[in-house]
C-alpha cells in the first residue's frame, strides 16, 4: 500500500515540478520566486491536471458504501480531496510524498538548528516542492512583518477569565480576525470567483502570522507569566513562539517547537480539525472563521485535547501508584482507566494502526535531549505495558500510541507544565494544514460540500425486499 502510493505520487505532477524548480533554481543566486508567485504559477496548472482526471475518471465508482460507515462515523469513506498529505495506515503520515525522516533531512533548517523549519513545510504543503534557505529566510520575515494582532483582539483576550480554556480563548481570537479578512472583503467588493485564491492567501499568510501572538498572549494572561516581549523581526517562527510564551533563551525547546510545528500540521483531509476548516471554507466563510471552527474540534478529547488528557492522565497516575512504580501497579491503573468505562489517552487512532511516526519522531528527540526525564521514562514503560492490554480488551482496533501519547512529554521538561495549553500549540500547527488546503480549495473552485444524509428508517426501506 505504502509503496503504492509513493508510486502513484512520484507519477504526479508535483513530482516533476519539484525537480524542475530545483535544477531551475539552484544555479541562480538572484531573486527567488515568493510562494504566492510560485503558487500562481501552480494553480493553472492544477485546474487542467484535475479537469484531465475528471473527464478520464469522474463517472468510476471507488466501490459500495456500507451501511456501517454511515453509522460508524463515516471511517474509510472516500469522500474527500487534499493532495497535501496522505496517511498510510502501517506507514503514517507523507507530507507530499515525504514521511516525517525524509522531511527532517531536506527541509531547510535554522543556523546551527537540526529540526526542520516549519516556514519550510508550510512550503511544501502548499507547492509540492522542497524551497530554498532563501525562501524559507523569505518567509520568516514575512509573517514576523504580520505578526501584530488588533488592538480589540488583544482586549478580547485580556478580559477572558482565566478559567475560560485556552482553546475557547484561542478559537475566539482567531474568529475575531476576520474583522480584517481581505476574502471577507474582496467578497463584498464582487471579486470574481477565479481570483478567490489570492485574497485567501493574504488571509491565511496573516492568520499563521498571527497565531504566536495570540498563543503568546493567552499562555501569558492565563497562567500569569509576564509581559510580552515585541516580534524579533530576524528570526524565525517558532523562535519568536517559544519568545512569547518566554521560552527564547532555550535554543532546545526552539528546536523542539521546529518540530513540533512540522509533524502536527497535517494529517490528511478527513480529521475533524482539517476536515471542519475545508468544509466551513466551503461555504466561502474567510480563513479566519473556517480555522476557528477547526479549532473547536481540535479541543476536543478524543483529537487535538488528547495531548492535554495524557499528561492528567499520567499525573493521575502518579499520584495513585508513585513514581517509578513497576510494570504491573502499570498495567492495574491501565484496566482501571478501561474498566471505568474510559479510553487510554494518546493510544488509539481513526485510520493509524502501526506506532504513529510522529510519536516516533517524539521519542528520538527526546533520546537525544532529555533520555533520563522520569516522565520520559514513564512514557516509554507505558509504550510496554499498554498495546497488549488494549488487544486483550478487544475493542480498539489500533492498540498502539498516537501523536499525543508523547508531546506533552517533552514540553514538561522544559518547563511548559500548563497542560491546558497544550492543545494551543497544535492549533498553532494545524493552522498550517488547514491553510494550505484552504488556499488549494479556493484556487480550485472546490464547490460548498453537502453530502446526502439518510433517515434510519430510510435505511431499511432501500434494503426491505432485498437479501443481505
Ligand atoms: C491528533 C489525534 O486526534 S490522534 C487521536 C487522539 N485521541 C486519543 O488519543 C483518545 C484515545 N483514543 C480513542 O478514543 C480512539 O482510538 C480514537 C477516537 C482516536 C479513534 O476512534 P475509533 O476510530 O472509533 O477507534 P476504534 O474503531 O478502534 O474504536 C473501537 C472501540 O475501541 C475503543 N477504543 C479505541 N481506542 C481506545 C483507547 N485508546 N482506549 C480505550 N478504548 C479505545 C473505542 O472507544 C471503541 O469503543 P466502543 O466500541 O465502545 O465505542
Ligand atoms: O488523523 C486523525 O484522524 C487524527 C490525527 O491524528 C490528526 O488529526 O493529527
Amino acid at each position: 500500500m505504502a509503496a503504492s502510493l509513493r508510486s502513484v505520487f512520484s507519477r504526479s505532477p508535483f513530482a516533476a515540478r519539484t525537480a524542475f524548480h530545483s535544477a531551475r533554481f539552484s544555479s541562480t543566486v538572484s531573486k527567488q520566486p515568493t510562494l504566492k508567485e510560485r503558487l500562481s504559477e501552480l494553480i493553472p496548472a492544477e485546474i487542467e491536471n484535475v479537469k484531465r482526471i475528471r473527464a478520464e475518471h469522474g463517472k468510476k465508482t471507488f466501490g459500495p458504501v456500507a451501511v456501517d460507515q454511515l453509522y460508524g462515523g463515516m471511517r474509510g469513506l472516500p469522500a474527500l480531496i487534499w493532495d497535501g498529505s496522505v496517511l498510510d495506515a502501517e506507514e503514517g503520515i507523507r507530507f507530499r510524498g515525504k514521511s516525517i525522516p525524509e522531511c527532517q533531512h531536506l527541509l531547510p533548517k535554522a543556523p546551527g538548528g537540526s529540526e526542520p523549519l516549519p516556514e519550510g513545510l508550510f512550503w511544501l504543503l502548499v507547492t509540492g516542492e522542497i524551497p530554498t534557505q532563501q525562501q524559507v529566510e523569505e518567509l520568516s520575515k514575512d509573517w514576523a512583518a504580520r505578526a501584530a494582532i488588533p488592538e480589540f483582539v488583544e482586549e478580547i483576550l485580556d478580559r477572558c477569565p482565566p478559567t475560560l480554556h485556552p482553546m475557547s480563548q484561542f478559537s475566539l481570537a482567531v474568529t475575531a480576525l476576520n474583522h480584517d479578512s481581505a476574502f471577507a472583503k474582496a467578497y463584498q467588493d464582487g471579486i470574481s470567483k477565479k481570483e478567490y485564491w489570492s485574497p485567501t492567501f493574504e488571509d491565511c499568510m496573516d492568520l499563521i502570522a498571527k497565531l504566536p501572538n495570540i498563543a503568546g498572549r493567552i499562555y501569558r494572561n492565563v497562567f500569569g507569566q509576564g509581559k510580552l516581549p515585541a516580534i524579533d523581526q530576524a528570526k524565525d517562527y517558532s523562535h519568536n513562539l517559544a519568545a512569547l510564551l518566554g521560552f527564547g533563551d532555550n535554543e532546545a525547546f526552539v528546536e523542539l517547537l521546529r518540530l513540533y510545528i512540522t509533524i502536527h500540521s497535517d494529517h490528511e483531509g478527513g480529521n475533524v480539525s482539517a476536515h471542519t476548516g475545508k468544509l466551513v471554507g466551503s461555504a466561502l466563510s474567510d480563513p479566519f472563521l473556517a480555522f476557528g471552527a477547526s479549532l473547536n474540534g481540535l479541543a476536543g478529547p478524543l483529537h487535538g485535547l488528547a495531548n492535554q488528557e495524557v499528561l492528567i492522565w499520567l499525573r493521575k497516575m502518579q499520584d495513585k501508584i508513585g513514581e517509578n512504580a513497576s510494570d504491573e501497579a502499570v498495567k492495574d491503573y491501565v484496566w482501571s482507566t478501561l474498566k471505568g468505562g474510559q479510553v487510554v489517552p494518546g493510544y488509539g487512532h481513526a485510520v493509524l494502526r502501526k506506532t504513529d511516526p510522529r510519536y516516533t519522531a517524539q521519542r528520538e528527540f527526546a533520546m537525544k535531549h532529555l533520555p533520563d526525564d522520569p516522565l520520559f521514562k514513564l512514557v516509554g514503560q507505558i509504550y510496554n505495558v499498554v498495546p497488549d492490554i488494549l488487544l486483550q480488551a478487544g475493542k480498539a482496533k489500533n492498540p498502539w500510541p498516537n501523536v499525543d501519547a508523547h508531546s506533552g512529554v517533552l514540553l514538561t521538561h522544559y518547563g511548559l507544565t500548563q497542560m491546558q495549553f497544550y492543545t494551543v500549540l497544535f492549533g498553532v500547527s494545524r493552522a498550517f494544514g488547514v491553510a494550505a488546503q484552504l488556499i488549494w480549495d479556493r484556487g480550485l473552485g472546490a464547490p460548498l460540500e453537502r453530502p446526502k444524509s439518510y433517515s434510519s428508517s430510510a435505511i431499511e426501506m432501500m434494503f426491505k425486499d432485498k437479501q443481505a
